[in-house]
């Protein structure tokens, strides 16, 4: 694909990556997890990444924020948090902007806390480490942003442990952690799943409104198409390692234009839709150890693939703002 970056959110745009690529070193051989991804995501813009199981979502994520495990590694591409190359900075220096520039949110929250370290205590060590406060410093910010994510009786709670808090209220604690320092960027992966129905719209709630109110920008992970239609400002479409759609989420739900998009949207015909649960997508995504993967990787799936899906594939760019990888779009 093209190195072009996106149009949409240049502007302002906290996040710029362009060609980025992510190999996995396994004993089966080489995973190509990802190719050539480019997006950008603007201040206080919501781009949800939607796309199916083993699709690169996650990959993504764990890459721009230098947590790929020792198998994996950025092959190509650049990266950029607010003009910071993040693709070629030093362990040293991914781990500072972790703490304080980039933050992450987990899908299961009880998982990502620490289970001996009571909840205010362990935002407090954020605050301490990436925003140099003092202890009682610390201590009472830890409780304004345990209030500001909606648990009452804050200071009283900031003293619970994880396993004394139910899965909605460790996700606000993660939150809290997470924005404590003020991010330019939050990655929320999944970041509902397994909670109820009503906790999720808290959950989202208090994501939106930090969003809102800071100008973070955020990248939402999930399956859950009816989540990223409800949350997003903007849909990424990712299928086998590429991006292979984006546009503004209204335009995404009612003009699909890559053919891979319009079997997600026809596949999830009820709000509830999920992508977990597709079962009507023809075909499986490729096996990307393959040496020689096709340019378009949905080809071996499409009813609308001509002898010109051969080529390399380029971004097309439909409208302002809406980009496809396709040589023959709907
Ligand atoms: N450590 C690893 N070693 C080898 N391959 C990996 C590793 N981690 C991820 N992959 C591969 O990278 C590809 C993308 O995986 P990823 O977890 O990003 O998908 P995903 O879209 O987030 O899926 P899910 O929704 O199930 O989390 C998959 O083919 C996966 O098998």
């Amino acid at each position: 694909m093209s190195a072009a970056t996106p149009a949409a959110a240049a502007s302002q745009s906290v996040l710029d990556v362009t060609d980025f690529s992510v190999e996995f070193r396994t004993r089966a051989g080489i995973v190509r997890a990802l190719d050539r991804v480019a997006f950008s995501v603007g201040r206080g813009e919501t781009m949800a990444l939607v796309g199916e199981s083993g699709s690169g979502k996650s990959v993504t994520a764990y890459a721009l924020l230098g947590l790929l495990d020792a198998a994996g590694r950025i092959t190509g591409g650049s990266a950029r948090l607010e003009g910071t190359e993040l693709t070629s900075a030093s362990p040293a220096a991914l781990s500072a902007i972790r703490g304080k520039r980039a933050a992450m949110i987990f899908q299961n929250p009880r998982a990502a806390l620490n289970p001996i370290r009571n909840v205010g205590k362990q935002i407090g060590d954020v605050l301490r480490r990436h925003a140099g406060l003092g202890a009682r410093a610390a201590a009472a910010e830890a409780i304004e942003m345990l209030r500001a994510v909606g648990i009452p009786d804050p200071a009283r709670r900031a003293g619970a442990y994880p396993f004394e808090l139910s899965g909605g209220m460790c996700q606000r604690v993660m939150i809290a952690i997470a924005v404590a320092t003020r991010p330019a960027l939050l990655i929320a992966d999944e970041p509902t799943t397994g909670l109820d129905v009503t906790t999720q719209a808290v959950v989202m709630d208090i994501m939106g409104r930090l969003a809102a109110e800071t100008g973070m920008a955020t990248i939402l992970i999930t399956h859950d198409l009816a989540l990223a239609a409800e949350r997003s400002g903007r849909i990424a479409v990712m299928h086998a390692g590429h991006i292979v759609e984006d546009a503004p989420t209204k335009t995404l739900l009612l003009y699909p234009r890559h053919p891979y998009t319009r079997r997600l949207l026809a596949a999830t015909p009820t709000a509830a839709g999920n992508l977990a649960d597709l079962r009507s997508i023809p075909g499986n995504l490729p096996d990307l150890r393959r040496d020689d993967l096709p340019p378009c990787r949905f080809a071996a799936r499409c009813d609308r693939r001509l002898p010109a899906c051969e080529a390399p594939m380029q971004w097309r760019e439909l409208e302002p703002h809406h980009r496809v990888a396709c040589w023959n779009p709907a």
